[in-house]
């Protein structure tokens, strides 16, 4: 008998992993995600997928390190074994190379990828433009992929999928959860008016070129080349608070110029499709709990959103971070229950 009831809002990258995580690790709840848009129509269908990340300004770092650790370590098995094909996920390495010296040299997750050591100048060679370079091997997590497989993880679990939008999370309290999962990604903006989260416009191209096996990554992340299970992943654009999701052309042909001098034999590949996504920025991650009035009850929610460009990267970092934060809000309503 399922005693306690949860609700996470969010059907991308970090609402799976959340809803994964609540559902595995606690069986007396039981747990429903509602999404409006589920793959491939969420930003998280747009990201490269790539683990590595800037910091965000304000959050311990030593958190953050353990954000990044534990999805790497959560990923690197899913890689290795016979499901990596179906779930998305494979090893990638590859050069992320610098025109100036970068502040850190060392990244702040460089002890929890693979092999990370800096570029030696014959390997700096086939950059000239570029003076600083590190090589490592991290994760690919193709969200088109991975999602669809999370979703089979989360309703083995015994959980529950919604399609449909939140307008208001009075519509969840008046169901009676006991603590509502707030992992609406950019949608936190109206649904708990939230005015720090903006979109950072981002448009990236697939292109048909298997002849490449390393990814390029251009200082921090201008222009980066990823090779993927079926294409490789072109891009990109950071364009602050520009909310069109249409292709724009002029930002394709910046995107393969910018390419074609990292890798000139880009030039000569099919370009197989353009997506565009807004990534849920925010100076912070959000990853706290509040009470909130909802109509007459004070209610546990449990923020997990603004991941900004780093989602799939910290995607069950931060979904561990929110089970934490779950658990407390469980043991407060009732706190007898087994948890
Ligand atoms: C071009 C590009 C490249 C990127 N590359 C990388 C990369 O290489 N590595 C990396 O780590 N990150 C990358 N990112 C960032 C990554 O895509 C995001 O950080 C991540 O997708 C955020 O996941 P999310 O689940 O919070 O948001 P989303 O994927 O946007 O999901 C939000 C979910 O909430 C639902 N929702 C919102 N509001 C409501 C509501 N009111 N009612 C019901 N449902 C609601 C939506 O329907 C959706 O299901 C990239 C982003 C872009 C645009
Ligand atoms: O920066 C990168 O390498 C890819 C990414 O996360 C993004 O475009 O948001």
């Amino acid at each position: 008998m399922k005693s306690m009831t949860v609700v996470v809002v969010g059907g991308g990258v970090v609402g799976f992993s959340t809803a994964v995580c609540i559902a595995e690790a606690l069986p007396y709840c039981s747990v429903t995600l509602i999404a409006d848009r589920f793959t491939p129509d969420t930003t998280s269908d747009v990201a490269a997928g790539i683990l590595i990340c800037s910091p965000f300004p304000d959050i311990p770092l030593e958190q953050q390190q353990r954000w990044f650790k534990e999805t790497i370590d959560h990923l690197l098995p899913i890689a290795q074994s016979e499901q990596a094909s179906e779930a998305g996920v494979f090893l990638s390495s590859g050069w992320q190379i610098h025109k100036e010296l970068p502040a850190d040299k060392v990244p702040f997750w460089s002890a929890f990828v693979l092999g990370f050591r800096i570029m030696t100048d014959r390997e700096l060679k086939r950059f000239p433009d570029h003076k600083f370079g590190q090589a490592f091997t991290t994760v690919k997590c193709e969200c088109s992929n991975y999602l669809p497989w999370m979703e089979k993880r989360f309703r083995k679990a015994g959980g529950q999928v919604v399609k449909q939008k939140v307008n208001d999370l009075q519509e969840l309290s008046s169901q009676g959860y006991d603590v509502i999962v707030n992992c609406s990604g950019l949608g936190a903006k109206s649904l708990v008016g939230d005015s720090q989260v903006y979109p950072v416009r981002g448009q990236v191209l697939k292109v048909q070129a298997p002849w490449l096996q390393h990814f390029i990554r251009d200082g921090e992340g201008q222009s980066y080349i990823y090779p993927g299970m079926h294409s490789v992943t072109v891009g990109g654009t950071r364009q602050v608070d520009d909310w069109r999701l249409e292709v724009d052309p002029e930002d394709s042909q910046d995107i393969l110029e910018r390419c074609s001098s990292l890798e000139p034999s880009l030039s000569r590949a099919r370009v197989l499709g353009v997506s565009v996504g807004l990534r849920p920025s925010r100076k912070n991650v959000r990853v706290e709990r509040e009470m909130v009035l909802l109509g007459s009850r004070q209610v546990p929610v449990v923020h997990n959103y603004g991941h900004g460009g780093w989602g799939v990267t910290l995607s069950w970092g931060t979904a561990l971070e929110a089970l934490g934060l779950v658990r407390k809000c469980l043991h407060e309503v009732r706190p007898r229950a087994r948890l």
